[in-house]
């Protein structure tokens, strides 16, 4: 919205105020909210806010009526995505609401891990065939479709399939499928449960990726906008250890990969040891690591479907 002739309130002072009213709030980090907010209203970025901030930008009175609403839903917990209607994911703006997970900072991650994964087979195979490989990925339980649209802008030599079972966050992915970048892979969406799709598919995958439901029973989230928004489906992994979910993902895995196809799924730290070792006592997988997410911490583990041995 662009400025209007004859504003008459001052964005400094706006923010200043916005920045309190969410500081009692308790939100982390109010200043940056705020500023969001108002980049959300006037169309721009934070940084264009900001420097509107030092010109001594004014507002009119309908624009900081609207930005004070804003401000007034955030400091309810209403998460900073649902009022802005997105949220970056790696190189993507993704288009996010009420029935899609909120993508994660540690999800990059291993996004980054797979592309890794794929762009040493692609030059593995052309190497040895000496032309440009077929591959293609899965995202199980994709969401807003943030790591399957990741995959398939930052590498779009890929064929890039989706499965999501929730009919809600399946439309937001689909809208963000929709407007991936020109030049990405295409992606296939496929609403259905991530344990029934190996029989719903008859080609091999080189690589699984997942961010599935993990967290245990008893591990209720504290924080408001994640326990009143993100969707129950999307949280909890099942069983007491929330490792019902995660181990069907390991097993789609199986069912799903060619023999030397690669998989990752993200974790919660508490579960690392116990996925490893789930993958390290299962025959038919090798190759068992865990990944850091960007602090350190042990937050994804992959590992690489067996050759058959002559
Ligand atoms: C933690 S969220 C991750 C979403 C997205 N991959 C991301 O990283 O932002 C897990 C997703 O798995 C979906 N899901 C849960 N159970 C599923 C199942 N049985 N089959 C397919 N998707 C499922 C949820 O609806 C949710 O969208």
């Amino acid at each position: 919205m662009a400025e209007q002739p004859g504003a008459s309130v001052e964005l400094s002072g706006l923010l200043e105020a916005a920045t309190a009213q969410l500081t009692e709030a308790s939100i982390p980090s109010p200043r940056v909210d705020a500023e969001l907010l108002a980049g959300h209203l006037l169309n721009a970025s934070r940084g264009e806010v900001q420097t509107k901030v030092l010109t001594g930008a004014q507002l009119s009175e309908e624009q900081a009526e609207r930005f004070n609403t804003l401000v007034a839903e955030r400091a309810q917990r209403i998460p900073l995505q649902h009022l802005t209607g997105t949220a970056p994911f790696r190189t993507l703006e993704l288009r996010v609401g009420p029935g899609a997970f909120i993508p994660r900072p540690e999800t990059e991650t291993v996004v980054e891990a797979a592309l890794e994964r794929l762009r040493q087979m692609r030059s593995a195979q052309m190497e040895t065939a000496g032309v440009e490989p077929r591959l293609n990925a899965v995202d199980l339980g994709t969401g807003s479709g943030a790591i399957a649209a990741a995959l398939a802008a930052e590498f779009p030599q890929a064929e890039i399939h989706a499965v999501e079972l929730s009919e809600e966050a399946a439309a937001w992915a689909e809208l963000n499928f929709q407007n991936l970048p020109s030049g990405s892979a295409p992606v296939r969406l496929h609403q259905c449960d991530l344990r029934e799709f190996p029989k719903q598919v008859s080609e091999e995958f080189d690589v699984v990726v997942s961010n599935p439901p993990y967290i245990p029973e008893d591990m209720v989230p504290t924080e408001r906008e994640v326990r009143d928004h993100d969707p129950e489906l999307a949280l909890y992994g099942g069983g007491r250890d929330g490792l019902e979910m995660p181990r069907a993902v390991i097993e789609a895995a199986k069912a799903l990969l060619r023999p030397g196809g690669w998989f990752i799924l993200e974790h919660a730290e508490v579960q690392a040891e116990a996925l490893r070792e789930i993958c390290e006592t299962d025959p038919s997988l090798t190759d068992v690591e865990t990944h850091q997410d960007l602090s350190g911490r042990p937050r994804s583990t992959s590992a690489v479907v067996k050759e058959y041995s002559a």
